[in-house]
């Protein structure tokens, strides 16, 4: 059978496939309500680059399918049909429509920024699958909105190293300050005043390090981070990590003279997104509870400076999207499916540190989740005074704010820090206690329309809120 004709079988088998798939599901839990969401974009097949090739990835809201065709012991089985596996992470997209991909995954990132907090956009996955496209159309997008930006900086990671975008790429050094966070000495800040951002940024991605490879005619060989600081206070960040990648996409056949170049590349951005990936992994495993693993942040500058938004828990003071990119073609589902296990990593490590949040409230955590808490709390500010806390969370909800200060105080901190601390832990046991009621309530409603009644009595006060009310008339 031609080429052709198989390629047209499989294409058919991928449109019945989708022919059948019901209606996008709704996202659970609602994207509004996570700190971390974690979405797959798959880029439009490129006519000039994925000749020949059908339509492997299927979206579909929550789900990404992964279509094969099927072979038996290696042979080319000619009735094109195809084989599928499906993946679930918070959402999908699959439409190339860059200001939807920003509405709906990139502006409530935004939105924390700009209300003083700290936001991140991280776009990772193979080498070609659009992570540049998507991360420039939304910074793009960002600054057509006409939001107020005071400063920035770019710098790029090369090698392990860290070189500056704003300052003709000079080498600085990563060092780890008292509170334990990493920093960058010496990054250049650059002050900027409307309609300049453009340019500055401009600046930046032009000094950074691209070259042509198979897979990509401008491929980008290092990790970039743009970060741009708000009047606010508050800080976004976009990520636009370097692809992972094969030998064979590595290397360009046009310019074989650079092909040790290219290898030795690629070794270092593997090195480098493997440690990413176990960071991840071991992130997931902690988050299921039992004995703590030690995460290897320190084992490259890469994991050393995402280690802040790689915090997926609920209490985290970064806003992150991790935008998992994916190529449609056959020839890359090898490195689609390795990406797309990874996204689940984080998707399940997101909903399990949910999950372990909403069944303990702030104050049932331990003196160790306390102290973890205190060295989150708005972007590490009061790290330096977490080691001194060795309470649990029952002991701080009962302590009065004189004591708390003085403790404060003993370990360096000042009066405003105490009142600071003190307010922000007594507003989480509030908003927990809040939330533990109105799912008290749901039961309630749900047991009722079910006919048993036999559920605790709800609170009047918050029955309305939880539609108690609509549910006892469609049952009456
Ligand atoms: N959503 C999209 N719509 C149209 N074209 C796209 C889209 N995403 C990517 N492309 C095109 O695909 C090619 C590869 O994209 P891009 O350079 O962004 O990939 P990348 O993941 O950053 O690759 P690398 O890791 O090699 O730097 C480019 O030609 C780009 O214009």
């Amino acid at each position: 059978m031609e080429n052709q004709q198989l390629h047209e079988l499989h294409e058919a088998h991928v449109r019945s496939f989708r022919a059948k798939m019901p209606v996008a599901p709704e996202s659970k839990p609602p994207l509004s309500e996570l700190q971390s969401t974690v979405v797959c974009r798959c880029r439009p097949l490129l006519p000039d680059h994925d000749n020949g090739s059908f339509q492997a990835v299927t979206t579909n809201g929550p789900n990404i399918y992964v279509h094969k065709e099927v072979s038996k012991a290696g042979l080319v089985n000619t009735t094109g049909k195809i084989n599928s596996k499906k993946f679930q992470l918070h959402a999908s997209t699959s439409d190339g429509d860059d200001q939807s991909i920003y509405d709906l995954f990139v502006q409530a990132v935004v939105e924390k920024s700009t209300a003083g907090g700290i936001g991140c956009v991280l776009a990772y996955g193979q080498t070609g699958a659009g992570k540049t496209h998507t991360i420039e159309a939304m910074m793009e997008i960002m600054f057509g909105t006409g939001i107020e930006i005071v400063a920035v900086s770019c710098f790029e990671i090369r090698s392990d190293e860290v070189h500056d975008l704003l300052n003709d790429g000079e080498e600085l050094r990563v060092l780890t300050g008292a509170e334990g966070t990493d920093n960058i000495v010496g990054l250049k800040k650059v002050e900027t005043v409307e309609g300049e951002v453009t340019e500055v940024v401009g600046r930046a991605k032009s000094l950074r390090s691209t070259a042509s490879t198979n897979a990509n005619d401008q491929s980008s060989r290092s990790h970039a981070f743009y970060t741009f600081f708000l009047p606010s206070g508050g800080s976004l960040t976009f990520v636009d990590l370097a692809g992972s990648e094969n030998k064979a996409d590595a290397i360009s056949h046009s310019e074989s003279e650079n092909a040790d170049e290219r290898l030795k590349e690629m070794k270092e951005i593997n090195k480098s997104l493997g440690d990413l990936k176990e960071c991840i992994r071991l992130t997931l495993v902690n988050s299921k509870g039992g004995k703590q693993q030690h995460i290897p942040y320190r084992r490259s500058v890469l994991t050393r400076l995402l280690r802040t938004s790689l915090d997926v828990s609920p209490t985290s003071e970064v806003k992150t999207t991790f935008l998992c990119h994916v190529a449609p073609t056959r020839r890359s589902l090898p490195m689609t499916i390795n990406s797309l296990n990874y996204a689940e990593q984080m998707v399940s490590a997101t909903n399990a540190a949910r999950e372990a949040a909403k069944f303990k409230g702030p104050e049932k955590w331990s003196p160790k989740m306390v102290a973890s808490w205190v060295e989150k709390l708005d972007g590490g500010k009061y790290a330096k005074l977490a080691e001194s806390m060795h309470m649990s969370g029952k002991i701080f909800q009962t302590m009065w704010l004189n004591d708390f200060i003085k403790r404060v105080c003993a370990a360096g901190g000042s009066e405003a820090d105490g009142n600071y601390i003190y307010e922000k832990f007594h507003d989480l046991v509030a908003e927990s206690k809040k939330k533990k009621k109105i799912k008290k309530v749901e039961e309630v409603t749900i047991e009722i329309v079910e006919g048993k009644k036999t559920g605790p009595k709800p609170d009047a006060a918050v029955m309305y809120g939880a539609g108690f009310s609509a549910a006892c008339v469609e049952n009456s």
